[in-house]
């Protein structure tokens, strides 16, 4: 789905992380009293989470600012990509496919890219996204593992990485069965056999497949497809897998049961879980000491997993009969590796995805995954960045512009050397907070406040990371109204607490700077400054003047943006009642300079006045 060009834009300036530990955002609904602008009965609700969880997994994407704007954006492919996957990108882009780079290589090349499509053979290290300077928006891993991208450096730079994971699940799967089976009946060893000029029939003499027990571990795309098809085989499956539904495995009559249970029990083991730093070499010593003697093993995963020296003395003592492995701990292994040339071993080069359907699905996959990241459109694949519905995205585009213009605005108002800690986003809304997913409007308001105050980048995919690194802490809360739940949000409010502010008139009753904003016919306005209702368009710039209520005020200031050339589109006053303080809001088009800026503090009863740019 594509998103308007502004909301583009925005999005292409900003994007969250994945909830961070200890996220510095945190979320309360409650019964809140009418502020004074205010109208209807106001319920209480508890805190409710954001509504897309478990849902279907769509996301907001970076776009490549930079380049985007410029014209054709630059992708590099540093690994083989199949055709019609390579075609879609140059329909979009300037494609580079330079192959086999080193480190070294691929740190000089990168500065100079939009996008990076890799497999599983090229490291994107931080050292990559440093080297990047800014420019690099989007990591497409072609394929599922993405142990070889640091997704924390690539969030912390704003970088969107998106994989495929659907496209190689069949071939994985099918690789594991092939090489469950080809190592049961020895047929690597046999063909090498036959090749070398020999007939040793009795030598390979292989174990059946039939009613033995095959551990899974790991039960997920690629793990559940294999138990399919083992249990085809007439194999007795079971599985160990601490996230995964019990409901699903029942469904295709799979035992979920526990780490030890299953490796003390299988007489074959599948190995298909993720390399996190839980698993690196969850298969060591002790796991093997474990397992029943003689047992066969079958990694597809991750040669990471394994503890390869251990497997390697497991099958020396007998405690392993056989291992198949398609994946080593370093790619390709050492040319002398004991583990590769152990007569009780079947290598593949790591060949799971290797089928040419696989890989035209794979490229496929990862080049729309990219050129909708590039665009700014929306991306299901991302696994850096928060998942929100795409069509909750679409509602919320017009709030998305209001939430960073509400927080530019509010940090503008803050006296230079206080520094901001807490962060109040208050979201008015008729709507069940359950339906309500806010995610990126909190995003957006950290965008707000921090970029115009620091040389950080935010976007959705970092917004969080950023705020957590100053310290800001925002919380958000929900005021829930009566109405029509038709419009997502009536307002929201933006309150900086504990600051000095350079205009007194923005401070609320409480003392806090707070601004609130509506969206009218799809655009932003403010409405709320301090205690003043107004209503300007936020668009161009503002110039807020605080006075006491009297004829003429407004005519003289107006008189000097005309005399200095300078266009007003909206003016709004605010009094809390006739004769008291009043607040006059005023939209420009242009930039005062000084000297206007100074005539209007000189005004007669003005007693301050601020500059603002949105
Ligand atoms: N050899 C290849 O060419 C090839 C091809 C595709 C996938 N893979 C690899 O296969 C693995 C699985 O891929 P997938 O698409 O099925 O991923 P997936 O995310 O669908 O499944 C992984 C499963 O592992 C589970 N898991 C996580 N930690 C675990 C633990 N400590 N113990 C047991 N289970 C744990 C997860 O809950 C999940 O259900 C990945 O490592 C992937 O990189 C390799
Ligand atoms: O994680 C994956 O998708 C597989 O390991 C495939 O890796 P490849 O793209 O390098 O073949």
């Amino acid at each position: 789905m594509a998103l308007a060009t502004p909301l583009r834009h925005l999005l292409a300036a900003q994007p969250a992380a994945p909830e961070p530990a200890g996220t510095t955002a945190s979320l309360t609904t409650h019964r809140a009293f009418p502020p004074h602008n205010h109208r209807g009965r106001l319920r209480a609700r508890l805190a409710a989470s954001p509504a897309s969880a478990g849902a279907t997994r769509t996301v907001t994407t970076a776009a490549a600012a930079a380049a985007g704007a410029a014209g054709r954006p630059t992708v590099l492919v540093t690994e083989k990509l199949g055709a019609a996957g390579l075609e879609l990108l140059r329909s979009f882009a300037n494609v580079d496919c330079a192959y086999e780079l080193t480190a070294e290589e691929l740190r000089a090349k990168v500065s100079l890219v939009d996008a990076l499509v890799v497999r599983s053979a090229t490291r994107v290290s931080r050292e990559v996204f440093e080297a990047a300077r800014g420019r690099l928006r989007v990591v497409g891993r072609a394929g599922v593992g993405i142990d070889n991208v640091d997704l924390q450096a690539a969030t912390e730079a704003g970088c969107l990485v998106v994989n495929a994971p659907t496209a190689n699940t069949v071939a994985a799967a099918e690789h594991a069965v092939a090489l469950l089976a080809a190592m049961a009946r020895n047929v690597a060893q046999a063909d090498a056999s036959l090749k070398a000029g020999k007939w040793q029939r009795s030598k390979f003499v292989g174990v059946s497949l039939v009613g033995k027990t095959l551990a899974i571990m790991g039960f997920g795309k690629v793990g559940s497809e294999v138990a399919r098809r083992a249990k085809g085989l007439g194999m007795d499956v079971i599985a160990h897998d601490p996230y995964a539904p019990v409901d699903r495995a029942r469904a295709i009559g799979v035992d979920l049961v526990s780490f030890d249970e299953a490796i003390s029990t299988a007489d074959f083991i599948s190995l298909h879980m993720p390399l996190t730093p839980s698993t690196t070499k969850l298969f060591d010593d002790e796991t093997f000491a474990k397992m029943t003697k003689g047992v066969r093993i079958i990694n597809v995963a991750r040669g990471g997993v394994v503890d390869e020296e251990a497997l390697l003395r497991a099958l020396d003592n007998g405690t392993v009969a056989q291992a198949a492995l398609d994946v080593f701990f370093e790619e390709p292994p050492p040319k002398d590796s004991k583990l590769v040339h152990h007569e009780n071993v079947t290598v593949t080069p790591h060949l799971g995805a290797s089928t040419t359907e696989a890989q035209e699905g794979v490229a496929i996959e990862i080049a729309e995954a990219v050129i909708g990241a590039l665009k700014g459109d929306l991306a299901a694949t991302a696994v850096n960045a928060p998942m929100v519905l795409a069509e909750v995205l679409s509602e919320l585009s017009p709030y998305i512009v209001l939430a960073e213009k509400l927080g530019r605005l509010a940090v503008q108002l803050v006296a230079g050397g206080s520094g901001i800690k807490g962060v109040k986003v208050v979201y008015s809304s008729a709507r069940d907070p359950d339906d309500l997913d806010t995610r990126i409007l909190r995003a957006m308001v950290t965008k707000g406040i921090v970029e115009p105050i620091s040389s950080a980048f935010v976007n959705i995919v970092n917004a969080d990371y950023v705020a957590k690194q100053r310290g800001l802490r925002l919380i958000e809360e929900r005021i829930l109204l009566d109405g029509s739940p038709e419009v997502p949000i009536s307002s929201i409010q933006v309150q900086l607490a504990n600051v000095e502010t350079k205009f007194a008139g923005a401070l609320s009753d409480e003392g806090d700077i707070r601004v609130e904003g509506k969206v009218k016919d799809g655009k932003p306005h403010l409405t709320l400054v301090g205690p003043f209702s107004v209503d300007v368009s936020l668009e161009g710039n503002l110039i807020l003047c605080r006075q006491v209520d009297q004829p003429g005020i407004i005519g003289k200031v107006g008189s000097i943006l005309g005399k200095m050339n300078l266009n007003v589109n909206f003016m709004s006053v605010g009094r809390i009642a006739p004769g008291k303080q009043a607040i006059m809001a005023i939209g420009i088009d242009e930039e005062p300079d000084k000297e206007a800026l100074k005539l209007i503090g000189e005004t007669p009863s003005v007693q301050e006045f601020v500059f603002l740019k949105l």
